[in-house]
């Protein structure tokens, strides 16, 4: 699918006086009707080299999937698009300027001047197409055809693309062998032989891994994107207001003519052009919104009036009375008061919401460049499991219920993830599995398989197969002790694997303290859920390990702080337990003197759902 597109209109003549660009806009409209779902980008610059090298790099490094210039390509000395395009492509794709050429060619002579180029950088298509209105339309009728499938066969999406978003079954029974021996089950390990690490220590390692993640970026509307993490600070180009505005319904006056009679010389609602100055002893019936006329410097609201006369069909004011002596600026708010120009509208590493958008939209922005966070692969692993929608359960089969709950966890996050399927308890089909996800996804999140049965063979396979390094193997936390958390190199990228335990419950706590927490640090946003103090609503029996109880938050207007209610049992199969549940109580680790918290203990808590959000 294509998704953003580029216009570039490269002309001296142009970037001057924006109204003489016919041959970009021509474009763009082609570009609209040929790829109606794209975002459009248009510009347009001057004949200069190094601004062209940089807006097409720059378009190239937000993953645009076409950049289309008119202009710049003829013989003049300051034409100089071929050149900028040369140096920024990694490979030159000839045959479509000499497509064009020799279609031109039959339509003028002239057509033999046109020095274009096309190529690709990264993954984004360039052509260059000639300066004229006429050129650009019969050029792109040319090219037309070959451009979605060129654009496919660049990002090599050929299946990848129909993978994103859709459920999809993966055949894992495939040919590949496994280093991993599972003969000699009498001879496992009876005790895990990886160390039990605290949270602050798994935090630490996931924080530090997932920082090295290198940034990448794509430009969306603004609209697109509500929940993304912003990555080029971005200015108010113009005051806000642009003009001095009434904030009242009233009469704009001059200060210093105090209290008194004043004659209303005209009416000014919002959006009508400021009129001729007032004079001394004039005012103007303004509206909130309205641009205030030059001279005056108060409003005063229609409250503190009176009318002193009309004309006789009442339909204009002629003179009122201000009652009260207005101060300088009163009512007024002045150029820039509400953001002064220059002001930072949105930050780097800030998470666009409904307001920044609004604050966007208002300053003239229609795109936005964000970080594209890491592709997320899910996988799920057991001999047991059926697909959710097969209606009969075979015997001690149950249906896989992880991949469905991790989908939805990360999508109420923010994050799509591709569904990779269930890979079957053996170690081919656990290797197939995992290298059918990595092909697809920077990080691959599996459920199952991390304890101590023989058919557990996550690790195992990590280690023998993948060759991964395990920063942790079993974390002092509960649910999810044995949650795993590893990287390796897998066709010359790295990769980040978070094999979490297959009880539902403990892959839910596990995805939302270490899974998003790891997302949301590689763009370089805030990575820790808030934390809030609370009080348990009832009393809390501890455990050995410190507890993630899944629990409502309730806040009562009688009482000094927020409750805590958990969820019924805290039995990591049971997911009722998360059902509705918008904290993570922290519970700590029994201890001899300290087995139960009673009601109105305080405890921590992470705040990891909507507060608005009742069970
Ligand atoms: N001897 C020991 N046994 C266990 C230990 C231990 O320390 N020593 N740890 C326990 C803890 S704690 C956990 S948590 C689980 C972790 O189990 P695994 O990650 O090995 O997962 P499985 O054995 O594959 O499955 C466990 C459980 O979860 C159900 N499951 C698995 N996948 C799904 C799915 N996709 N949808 C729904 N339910 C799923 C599975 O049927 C099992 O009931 O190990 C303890 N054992
Ligand atoms: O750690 Mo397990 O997740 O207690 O059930
Ligand atoms: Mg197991």
């Amino acid at each position: 699918m294509v998704k953003a597109v580029a216009v570039i209109t490269i002309s001296d003549t142009c970037f001057k006086d924006n109204s003489k660009d016919t041959s970009g806009p021509a474009l763009a409209d082609y570009v609209r009707e040929l790829f109606p779902e794209a975002n459009l980008h248009t510009i347009i610059i001057p004949d200069e080299k190094e601004i062209i090298e940089r807006e097409l790099k720059y378009f190239c490094e937000t993953n645009l999937d076409l950049v289309l210039t008119t202009g710049g390509t003829g013989l003049t000395p300051r034409d100089v698009t071929p050149e900028a395009t040369k140096a920024i492509i990694q490979r030159e794709v000839p045959g479509i300027t000499t497509a064009i050429t020799l279609a031109s060619l039959k339509k003028t002579p002239m057509a033999q001047l046109s020095r274009a180029v096309a190529g690709v950088r990264e993954k984004t298509l360039i052509i260059n197409f000639p300066g004229s209105k006429k050129a650009v339309t019969e050029c792109f009728e040319v090219v037309k055809p070959i451009l979605p499938h060129a654009i496919s066969l660049i990002h090599n999406e050929v299946v990848e693309v129909s993978y994103i978003h859709n459920s999809m079954q993966f055949n894992h029974t495939c040919k590949h062998s496994s280093n991993v021996d599972i003969s000699k089950v009498a001879l496992r390990p009876r005790e895990s032989p990886f160390p039990m690490v605290e949270m602050s220590e798994a935090w630490k390692m996931v924080d530090d891994v997932m920082s090295e993640w290198t940034e990448r970026l794509e430009i969306v509307t603004i609209e697109e994107g509500l929940g993304r993490v912003v990555a080029q600070t971005l200015h108010a180009k113009e005051p806000m207001p642009p003009f001095p505005a009434s904030v009242k319904d009233g009469y704009a006056c001059l200060s210093i003519d105090g209290a008194g009679v004043r004659r209303v010389r005209t009416a000014v609602t919002a959006g009508d052009a400021p009129t001729a100055p007032l004079c001394a002893g004039e005012c103007a019936r303004v509206n909130t919104g309205a641009a205030l006329p030059a001279g005056a410097d108060c409003v005063v609201q229609v409250e503190d009036t009176r009318l002193v006369s009309a004309s006789e069909d009442g339909q204009t004011e002629l003179e009122v009375e201000i009652l009260k002596a207005p101060e300088p600026q009163q009512d007024v708010r002045n150029v820039g008061f509400d953001i002064p120009m220059g002001t930072v509208l949105v930050d780097k590493g800030q998470v666009l919401d409904s307001a920044k958008i609004g604050i966007l939209a208002g300053a003239g922005y229609q795109n936005v460049t964000v970080r594209v966070p890491p592709k997320v692969a899910l996988l799920s692993t057991g001999n047991e499991l059926q697909e959710p929608s097969e209606v009969k359960l075979k015997p001690a089969h149950i249906r896989d219920s992880n991949r469905t709950m991790l989908r939805m966890l990360l999508k109420e996050h923010g994050y799509d993830s591709i569904d990779c399927g269930i890979a079957r308890d053996s170690p081919p089909e656990i290797v197939a599995g995992i290298a059918a996800a990595l092909k697809l996804a920077d990080v691959l999140v599996c459920t199952g398989g991390v304890s101590m049965g023989e058919k557990d063979l996550l690790k195992p396979v990590l280690l023998k197969d993948f060759n991964a390094t395990l920063h942790f193997g079993r974390v002092r936390m509960k649910p999810g002790k044995p949650c795993t958390f590893a990287t390796c190199e897998f066709e010359g990228k790295k990769k980040y694997i978070f094999a979490l335990p297959g009880n539902p419950v403990s892959a839910y706590v596990c995805a939302l303290v270490f899974v998003v927490r790891a997302l949301r640090r590689a763009q370089c946003a805030r990575a820790a859920w808030p934390r809030l103090r609370l009080r348990l609503a009832h009393g809390a029996q501890l455990d050995a390990r410190p507890e993630y109880a899944r629990a409502t938050l309730e806040l009562h207007a009688d009482r000094d702080m927020p409750y805590a209610t958990m969820l019924g049992s805290q039995c990591s199969s049971r997911l009722l337990s998360a059902c509705g549940a918008n904290i993570l109580l922290e519970l700590p680790a029994a201890t001899p003197s300290l087995q139960r918290l009673p009601a109105g203990a305080i405890v921590p808590a992470l705040v990891t759902g909507r507060l608005d959000i009742y069970s």
